[in-house]
């Protein structure tokens, strides 16, 4: 389990993290989710003590990582996939982590069949690519077979395969039991991959809850109604405190009121009704609304990309 308690991170002028407090517990896959800028790698530095906080504390089961003695045996994580020594094969990097964490050699071999990489093992990482780093990074983390896991942005840079790979890879590791929390900017990618979720922006917590209930927030939700009599129901439906808006055919789009509803007072009114479909506000537009605000970078929020990062995204070596 990961506690963070009123987590703060100032630099300067700039408050990176604002008095944060979350918890991440074992046997899901929280994701960890925020516009660009929005604090998360910071955070994330925080809990794994390599940025000292202004303010507040994060715990690992009860410790701060400081004074686990198990090291990688007991914490992994993936903070920044490019952050590895390119003349080095991928299996001598991995040797080398375990060996300064006193893990056993054959861990190496493991962790590089369980991520693709058995058959490069012997290959400079200099010539990688980022989802091959990615997933060198991956097994990093996995190498001492801990049982809290901490991973920022590992989705970039994979292909459409490993995207699958790692979504089935984060869902084991949590249904083993594990704590499994991973950070991204893209409302997308933590949908088929979390199930729960922790969400800031500018450094504040906006939500800490299960996918489900953050979709409910979206005031995107709305029912599509078909009816000879529109005029009629939209009557009818107004009274009742709903929008309603038509296609000035048989359909309305009806939101503040729910499907159920509609159908009672259509019943009650004799109003016949040929389509009731109620339309689930998706999980993007709940992050959109919820975020809008509070993105550092306006661009970002509908291109996922920083604009001072673009020009390496659009040369393939975004983060
Ligand atoms: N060492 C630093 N010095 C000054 N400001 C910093 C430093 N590190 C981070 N920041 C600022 O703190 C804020 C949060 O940055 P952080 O990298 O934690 O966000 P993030 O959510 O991980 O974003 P991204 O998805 O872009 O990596 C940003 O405004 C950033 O510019």
């Amino acid at each position: 389990m990961i506690e963070v308690n009123g987590l703060t991170k100032r630099y300067g002028a700039v408050t990176a993290v604002h008095d944060l407090t979350f918890t991440v517990r074992p046997g899901h896959v929280t994701g960890f989710l925020g516009p660009n800028g929005a604090g998360k790698s910071t955070t994330l530095r925080m809990i794994l003590g390599l940025n000292r906080p202004t303010a507040g504390a994060a715990t690992i089961d009860g410790r701060p990582f400081a004074r686990h003695r198990a090291g990688l045996r007991h914490v992994g994580a993936l903070l920044d996939a490019a952050d590895v020594h390119g003349g080095r094969s991928a299996a001598a990097h991995l040797r080398a982590l375990a060996a300064g964490n006193g893990l056993p050699r054959r861990r190496v071999s493991e962790v590089l069949e369980e991520v693709g990489l058995a058959a490069v093992a012997r290959r400079r990482i200099g010539g990688f690519s980022l989802g091959m780093r990615q997933r060198l990074g991956i097994a990093a983390a996995l190498l001492g077979d801990p049982p809290v896991l901490m991973f920022d942005e590992p989705i970039n840079g994979l292909d459409p395969e490993g995207v699958r790979w790692v979504r089935g890879l984060f869902r084991r590791l949590a249904a083993e039991g594990r704590t499994v929390l991973v950070s991204s900017h893209l409302m997308s990618e933590m949908e088929n991959t979390a199930d729960r979720l922790v969400v800031i922006g500018r450094g504040e917590l906006i939500a800490e809850e299960s996918l489900a209930a953050f979709a409910a927030r979206g005031a995107g939700a709305s029912v599509t109604v078909r009816t000879p009599d529109p005029a009629e129901l939209a009557a009818v439906l107004a009274l009742e405190g709903a929008t309603v808006r038509t296609d000035g055919g048989d359909a309305l789009t009806v939101t503040g009121v729910d499907a159920s509803r509609i159908g009672e007072l259509a019943h009650q009114r004799r109003i016949m009704l040929h389509a009731l479909a109620p339309r689930a506000a998706s999980l993007e537009e709940a992050f959109m609304e919820l975020t809008a605000d509070r993105a550092d970078h306006q661009a970002d929020v509908r291109t996922g990309v920083r604009p001072d990062r673009r020009a390496e995204a659009l040369a393939g070596g975004a983060r």
